[in-house]
């Protein structure tokens, strides 16, 4: 049982104006120039939230949108200011970003190197994602010719975003703008994805949000490059064909559908001791390989 002293609330009680939630990060207005980017330590699985939370989850993926930040600088610029900044509150210090208020543009901006979930399933229905074609006889997890932008639209909390095409951004952003989100998009996915697979994680996909800062250039925004926007699968164990195991959902994934006895329709129940722990290893050693830092 926790000492006598205040046990941290789940949500961290933050006395700053709300901006927006995710599943599983809030947004903060710090003042008119900066935001609070806060990750929790709650994790999703299967669409549901679940009401375990995974310690050091939030401080993990924190740490490495900062160090991939850092990792794609001289690509595109960032909005992170800072990871210490006193203005951070101390209740959420650590798993939280000081970053740049920017003009968000409303586009998922994903990437696809693997054919895997809403890619896949497009695929066998028209051998083509997002409107672009792909070679035939692709299966789950085929890797893909080369990367390939399919972009979709923010969904409402709860909700699949939807997939749309490269014209469909063009037709509402203009066509400039839809080619420098594409290009972006493809060169910082490429970068990500190669830095990982020397470190032999595959990341198959990422979600990227960019913003635009005051003189109109584009700010590479949000999360970078984590588990939660991307799919992480151990390269070790990449066997196209079948879904592949996720690097760090995997526990949690095998436990629900197996030994909890879950019945799919309901909320799934709270987690066992040994199953966070062994995510929690998953999301320390991702960090560690990827950054060769120690957590
Ligand atoms: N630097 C920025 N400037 C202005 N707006 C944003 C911004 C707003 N929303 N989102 C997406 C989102 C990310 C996490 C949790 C949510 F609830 C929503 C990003 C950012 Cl990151």
């Amino acid at each position: 049982m926790p000492s006598a002293s205040r046990v941290e609330s789940f949500v961290a009680e933050i006395d700053l104006p709300h901006v927006a939630s995710g599943k599983v990060r809030d947004i903060y207005a710090v003042d008119d120039e900066h935001l609070l980017f806060v990750t929790s330590d709650r994790i999703s699985a299967f669409d549901y939230v679940l009401s375990t939370p995974i310690p050091d989850k939030g401080e993990v993926l924190t740490r490495l949108s900062a160090w991939w930040f850092a990792q794609l600088a001289d690509l595109v610029p960032n909005h992170l200011v800072s990871l210490d900044d006193p203005r951070i509150p101390e209740s959420v210090r650590g798993r939280a970003m000081l970053v740049r208020r920017l003009s968000m543009v409303p586009v998922e901006c994903v990437a696809r190197g693997y054919l895997a979930g809403s890619g896949l399933s497009e695929y066998a229905a028209s051998q083509s994602v997002c409107g672009v074609a792909l070679p035939g006889g692709l299966v789950d997890g085929s890797q893909l010719p080369q990367p390939i932008f399919t972009p979709a639209t923010k969904a409402e909390l709860g909700d699949h975003d939807e997939n749309v095409s490269f014209e469909q951004v063009a037709a509402v952003h203009g066509d400039e703008l839809a080619s420098q989100l594409r290009e972006l998009t493809i060169a910082v996915y490429s970068r990500g994805r190669e830095i990982a697979a020397e470190r032999g994680i595959i990341v198959a996909d990422t979600k990227f949000e960019f913003g635009r800062d005051v003189d109109g250039s584009l700010v590479l925004a949000d999360e970078v490059l984590t588990p939660d926007s991307s799919r992480f699968w151990p390269a070790d164990q990449w066997n196209t064909g079948r879904p592949q195991p996720s690097y760090d959902k995997q526990y949690v994934r095998d436990w629900l559908t197996g030994a909890s006895g879950w019945d799919r329709n309901s909320e799934p129940p709270p987690l066992p001791d040994d199953v966070v722990a062994a995510t929690r290893a998953k999301y320390v050693e991702a960090y560690e390989r990827l950054t060769g830092e120690t957590f």
